[in-house]
């Protein structure tokens, strides 16, 4: 019979953990808080959860309590216990555990049958690269910033300054939401006209990810809407609104366009050492299945850090051999030129360098930014150090003494 496996962090005292496990794997399948009559419980032997190992780590004792150490338990469930979406599996595997004190969910193994029942992206990094006609070469995306109580002439002279500076793609801020200065609709064609003439100009193509918000309910329609209109990508804040909503949006070939994953909220439910999902399955593997071609999360160095081991795995599960196609790691927040050598060297070719402030605070603004951007991706890949690489562009040479 096909299971999922899901590991977990738990506390407690050395040698307390294999009636723990066992404690889990009853309670979230055939258990109660009482004895069931015994035809019940053969009955229900088929669906209940089985203890796959127990590991202790006495090195790693609690901070504050100090007679409890650290376990990694892993307990497989029949699939036969949930059907085949997020919502269930997540209610089965911890659901009311999560209520339950200080365990946190760490990763979950779909079997192939179960996997093959999740999009995945639909372009993935190939398809983004050749919507771009970009390769060998991580992309650049630039965020819209302060553009909350400006109008259309305001954010397309914004877009027109970021594309440009040459950067792939620009995004909404995630805090932009539908309103009646710069409306979802006429964001999506103004943006269109303005990276249309860039582009006729420059022969630099550069994409747009527009915010889809508002009521779960109007989405389906206002993302059918938004390609009907050309839209490039949508930006989505998935963790507001859950994974299968991002599910649903990926299966719709009448949307069909490019999604991108936005962190917001997510630091609510994977920030906590003892609480919660760990960042790199709801923001990597998860967000991957459930179709996002772009997940963004804190690099491990600017201004909302995620711990270094973390962010590498969340990179790691966004790309790693899988049925399904691989999704761009964008590592966010606080991002300058200066750390651009750290960013590729961590996330690889084969990922987003993604900045607002490192774009806009740049003196030469916004294109000056980008330009800084590309400037030091090129070293990067020519193996310059940036230092090198400055005292022949103006641009990096400028951010590199603002920001180092
Ligand atoms: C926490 S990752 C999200 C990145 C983001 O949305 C953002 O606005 C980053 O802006 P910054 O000015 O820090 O590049
Ligand atoms: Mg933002």
């Amino acid at each position: 019979m096909s299971r999922l496996s899901a590991s977990y962090q738990v506390y407690g005292k050395a040698g307390s953990f294999e009636k723990k496990a066992e404690g889990i794997a009853l309670g979230l399948t055939i258990g109660s808080w009482t004895d069931l009559p015994l035809l019940e419980q053969e009955q229900l032997k088929q669906h209940k959860g089985e203890v796959v190992s127990v590991e202790e780590f006495p090195q790693s004792p609690h901070p504050l309590k100090p007679d409890a150490i650290k376990a990694h338990i892993k307990i497989s469930y029949p699939s036969a216990n949930f059907s085949a979406d997020l919502p269930a599996i997540l209610t089965t595997v911890f659901g009311k555990l999560s209520l339950d004190g200080e365990v946190k969910l760490l990763d979950l193994d779909f079997e192939e049958g179960l996997l093959k029942k999740f999009p995945g992206p639909r372009f993935g990094i190939d398809g983004i690269r050749g919507l771009l006609d970009v390769h060998g070469r991580p992309l650049v995306m630039s965020i819209f910033k302060g553009v909350i109580g400006r109008d259309l002439d305001y954010l397309t002279a914004q877009l027109r300054q970021q594309a440009l500076g040459g950067v792939d793609l620009v995004k909404d801020d995630e805090i932009l939401f539908d309103n009646p200065l710069t409306p979802f609709e006429q964001r999506i064609t103004e943006a269109k006209g303005v990276l249309h003439e860039v582009y006729t100009q420059t022969g630099h193509r550069t994409l747009y990810a527009v915010n889809l918000s508002g009521r779960t309910s109007q989405l389906r329609d206002k993302a059918r809407r938004a390609r009907e209109l050309g839209a490039d990508a949508l930006l989505f804040n998935v963790h507001a609104y859950g994974l299968d909503v991002l599910q649903e949006l990926a299966e719709d070939d009448d949307i069909a366009l490019p999604l991108m994953a936005h962190p917001a909220f997510s630091g609510a439910f994977t920030s906590s050492p003892f609480y919660g999902v760990a960042a790199p399955l709801a923001l990597g593997k998860l967000t991957r299945y459930a179709g996002a071609d772009f997940s963004l999360f804190p690099s491990p160095y600017g201004s909302v850090a995620m711990e270094k081991t973390a962010a590498l795995s969340l990179g790691e599960q966004l790309t790693n051999e899988s049925l399904l196609q691989p999704t761009f790691p964008v590592p966010s927040a606080g991002i300058h030129p200066g750390l651009v050598p750290l960013l590729v060297n961590d996330f690889g070719i084969d990922s987003i360098i993604n900045a607002g402030g490192g774009v806009h605070g740049h003196p030469d603004g916004a294109a000056g930014g980008g330009k800084a951007f590309r400037q030091a991706v090129d070293a990067v890949l020519k193996d310059q150090t940036l230092e090198n690489a400055s005292q022949q562009q103006p641009e990096l040479k400028t951010a590199l003494e603002l920001w180092g």
